[in-house]
């Protein structure tokens, strides 16, 4: 059963119990561009009070350097080391994790940071932004020629998605023996400021029904996210909280971690969701409206 959070004391409380807290980005800090009402100022307070805080996102389209813009441009102050993003996670996961070897590639469905992530780990890819690629033409087959060296096909969210991007997946991941599946995550939806949109898991079904064949997912809630940030931060999971919007992403990469869980109503879950017949399986440990309700804290009198 969820504990439901409301008053300054519950929030005092909590900034008193957890010293780690863990943020999910879309449908947290901000949805869009538009940051949520009060984060600044919770996240203000954070830092005051020498609390560590770690920012882990499934969106892909950035690296940590973009996000770090990000965080600039909308006025929260975050360190580049803080920020770690399922684009990261999966060029890890190919560099440090499968090894793969130097004069292999992988094909990339995918945007720039995704691109920048895996070159930072010196990972090899074609495809992604090129604009070979990035076509509406018909895919033909017999003007395709497969590039043998690719050993592993990423997809993260692409918001440029076409036919030819799922065809030359579809070869490679068919045709290469041994050729790996992975996605950075498979969130079905995401939060903008102007709605609802389909998520990167939206942008790969496709090739998970035409292949009959799960990917290796390495974003939240699997457990190579956790990995990447327990390799630079050190943290006692007992101390530490998860704060997201999404229960089979975040809540669950939470509870996967050992990790308590903070879910907040400003992103892709509703009260319906968590309440009622058809209420999740997955039950966080406190939920609260939204993050920045945590700014009462400091106008207690
Ligand atoms: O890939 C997607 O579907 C979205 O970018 C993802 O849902 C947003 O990631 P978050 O910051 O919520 O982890």
């Amino acid at each position: 059963m969820s504990v439901y959070l409301s008053s300054s004391e519950d929030y005092e409380a909590l900034l008193d119990q957890y010293d780690t807290w863990l943020f999910d980005c879309d449908g947290v800090l901000w949805r869009g561009d538009q940051v949520v009402d009060g984060v600044v100022q919770v996240l203000h307070i954070l830092r005051k009070r020498g609390k560590k805080m770690i920012f882990v996102t499934n969106n892909a389209t950035k690296s940590r350097k973009d996000y770090k813009k990000k965080f600039d441009q909308v006025g929260l102050e975050v360190h580049v080391d803080e920020i770690y993003g399922s684009a990261y996670a999966a060029a890890v996961y190919i560099s440090s994790v499968i090894k793969l070897p130097k004069e292999k590639k992988v094909y990339v469905i995918g945007q720039a940071g995704l691109e920048e992530e895996l070159r930072d780990e010196g990972v090899s890819f074609l495809g992604g932004t090129d604009p070979a690629d990035n076509t509406l033409e018909s895919f033909k087959l017999e003007n395709f020629t497969l590039d043998p060296d690719v050993a592993a096909v990423v997809c993260g969210l692409d918001t440029r998605i076409n036919y030819t991007k799922l065809s030359k997946a579809f070869q490679y991941l068919t045709r290469n023996p041994g050729c790996l599946f992975i996605a950075t995550n498979e969130d079905s939806t995401y939060p903008t400021s102007h709605g609802t949109l389909p998520g990167a898991g939206a942008v790969w079904a496709p090739l998970r029904f035409a292949l009959d064949r799960d990917p290796i997912v390495t974003g939240k809630p699997m457990k190579t996210m956790l990995d990447c940030v327990k390799a630079k931060v050190n943290f006692d999971p007992h101390k530490t909280i998860m704060v997201g919007d999404r229960l089979n992403t975040d809540i669950l990469f939470g509870q996967n971690g050992g990790l308590a869980t903070l879910l907040v109503l400003t992103g892709v879950t509703t009260k319906e969701d968590i309440t009622g017949p058809s209420a999740s399986t997955i039950v966080p440990k406190f939920v609260t409206s939204s993050l920045g309700d945590l700014r009462s804290v400091e106008k207690a009198p």
